[in-house]
């Protein structure tokens, strides 16, 4: 019997909840949205609701299918990604979160890995996990729920409750509670993951105090799961992808050689070079995660997080009031020639790759009476690109040969101006592909691959193609216009919440 010929992706995002339909020819034949409410219950703190995350997915997902006049029979897998780190906690029976899911931005426990750095743990939890120890990771969320949401860590000794990224609560609710899993992308993120073993981390599990019995299995990123329970979507589908989404993304980018680097533009940007079958430790303050595992096959990544990229546009629009859509952006900073001497360091939540400061917080220089919207503008722009150049740098120093090609997506790279931008900071050229929906596609990819709907990698590589490419173009004042960025970023890390820090924060 042939295969039902689409593919439906869950794309759950930091600011929406997505689907997507794929046909055999990796084409997009419907997508639906929406938004979901963001929370900011005090600074540095942010929540979303987990059951509106699982509304709107549901609604999503039912509706692209409707759009394209299609059946769920019609469907042959779901594959899914999603924002990673984000914590959620929930209860066996009821299947109700016991409190708001803890959003990877949310900085509320910046302090308590302070004090895991000053004890000297970082070495141990870097060789363990690839990661560095920062309140962007899951471990000290998850810890911090169990010891301040009342009774929750008695119910977790006693086996009642269940932690997961936002891919294990799809799964568990897609399946009415009857499966509770995640992939070994989402587990790379949690701090509790041993990358070596493939396995949770008994060592790791102890210093974060966090029963085991919270913990999903650990599945590979390509396998059947389970299938969704029949009142979801009226038919029995295999759930048979997840990856986190910027490893979705550097699969749906075709980055499947050694050396090949991504970066997605979204609420914050994920820059991410496959490494191969091996764990590739940093010497620049970047993190090792893994990238996938297809069958037996692991591959690894590094990766450079920088938690503010479009968001920054998103402040323009929600916080300033400056421009009515996101998309407006490009013609208010074409406005101006250059940035006026203005620069924005965007750290609205800490700074990630390379400085890793939870404490540092958002900064404007250089204003002055000639100071316009229309710099401010560029400012938020050149900071995505700027930040994207710093990270670009280190991955360079850990590869140890330039970079000379960057495969870009996500929902900032339609801006033309800001690719522009990027390949002048870099001094490398800057890779559009016709679908901006890798992150999607790598999704649906996985899952297709799992249930024989694609019959192997080759096939799929096939199905990306460019749609523009952006070459850089050397500036007069370009050195100058570079070191401005570098001096507006410390004056950024001189200014912090928390007096005194507890070591230099970017020369660890
Ligand atoms: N034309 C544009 N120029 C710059 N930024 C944009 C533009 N269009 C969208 N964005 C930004 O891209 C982000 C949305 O991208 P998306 O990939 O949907 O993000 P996410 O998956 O994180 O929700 C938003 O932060 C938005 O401000
Ligand atoms: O939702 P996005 O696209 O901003 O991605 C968020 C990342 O997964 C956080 O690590």
């Amino acid at each position: 019997m042939s295969l039902p010929p689409y593919i439906l992706s869950l794309d759950q995002g930091t600011t929406s909840s997505r689907a997507l339909v794929f046909d055999r020819a990796g084409k997009i034949i419907s997508v639906a949205q929406r938004e979901f409410t963001q929370y900011y219950p005090q600074p540095g703190w942010v929540e979303h609701d987990a059951m509106e995350i699982w509304s709107t997915q549901a609604a999503v997902a039912a509706e692209a299918i409707l759009q394209a006049s299609l059946h769920p029979h019609d469907i042959a897998a779901i594959g899914i990604t999603n924002q990673r780190e984000t914590t959620i906690v929930w209860d066996r029976t009821s299947g109700q979160p016991i409190c708001p899911a803890i959003v990877w931005q949310d900085r509320r426990t910046a302090t308590f890995c302070d004090e895991l750095r000053l004890q000297g743990l970082e070495p141990l939890i870097r060789e363990k996990t690839g990661l560095l120890i920062d309140a962007y990771f899951s471990a000290t969320k998850l810890r911090w729920i169990l010891n301040h949401v009342s009774g929750a860590r008695d119910k977790a000794e006693k086996g009642q409750l269940a932690f997961g990224t936002v891919d294990s609560w799809l799964v568990w609710n897609l399946t009415g509670g009857e499966v509770h899993v995640t992939d070994v992308t989402n587990a790379s993120r949690t701090l509790l993951f041993n990358i070596h073993t493939l396995q949770w981390d008994e060592e790791l599990l102890q210093l974060f105090d966090i029963p085991y019995s919270v913990l999903p299995q650990v599945r590979s990123s390509s396998e059947v799961y389970g299938h969704t329970a029949g009142r979801i979507l009226s038919h029995r589908i295999p759930i048979a992808g997840i990856a986190g989404d910027q490893q979705a993304a550097l699969f749906g980018q075709q980055c499947t050689r050694v050396g090949m680097v991504k970066s997605t533009y979204g609420t914050g940007c994920f820059m991410l070079m496959n490494t191969g079958g091996k764990p590739v430790a940093s010497q620049n303050n970047l993190v090792t995660t893994v990238a996938w595992q297809i069958g037996a096959e692991v591959n690894y990544a590094l990766e450079g997080s920088i938690f503010i990229g479009g968001a920054v546009v998103q402040w323009l629009r929600d916080g300033l009031g400056l421009i009515a859509t996101a998309a407006d952006v490009e013609t208010l900073a074409a406005k101006v020639p250059d940035n006026g001497g203005v620069y924005l360091v965007p750290a609205f939540a800490g700074l990630g790759a390379p400085h890793w400061n939870g404490h540092a917080r958002g900064t404007m220089v250089g204003i002055t009476r000639g100071t316009s919207a229309g710099h401010l503008a560029r400012a938020a722009l050149e900071s995505i690109a700027f930040q994207t150049g710093d990270v670009l740098r280190c991955m360079e120093a850990d590869a140890g040969a330039a970079i000379s090609e960057l495969r870009v997506d996500g929902g900032a790279t339609a801006d033309d101006l800001l690719m522009q931008i990027q390949a002048d900071v870099l001094g490398a050229k800057v890779v559009r592909p016709q679908i901006l929906e890798t992150t999607a596609m790598g999704a649906a990819f996985l899952a297709g691959l799992a249930v024989g709907f694609w019959k192997n990698r080759t096939e799929l590589e096939q199905l990306w193609q460019e749609e523009r490419s952006f070459d850089p173009v050397l500036h007069s004042n370009g050195d100058a216009w570079q070191r401005g960025w570098q001096r507006a970023v410390k004056a950024c890390l001189a200014w912090t919440e928390t007096e005194p820090q507890p070591e230099p924060a970017n020369i660890r």
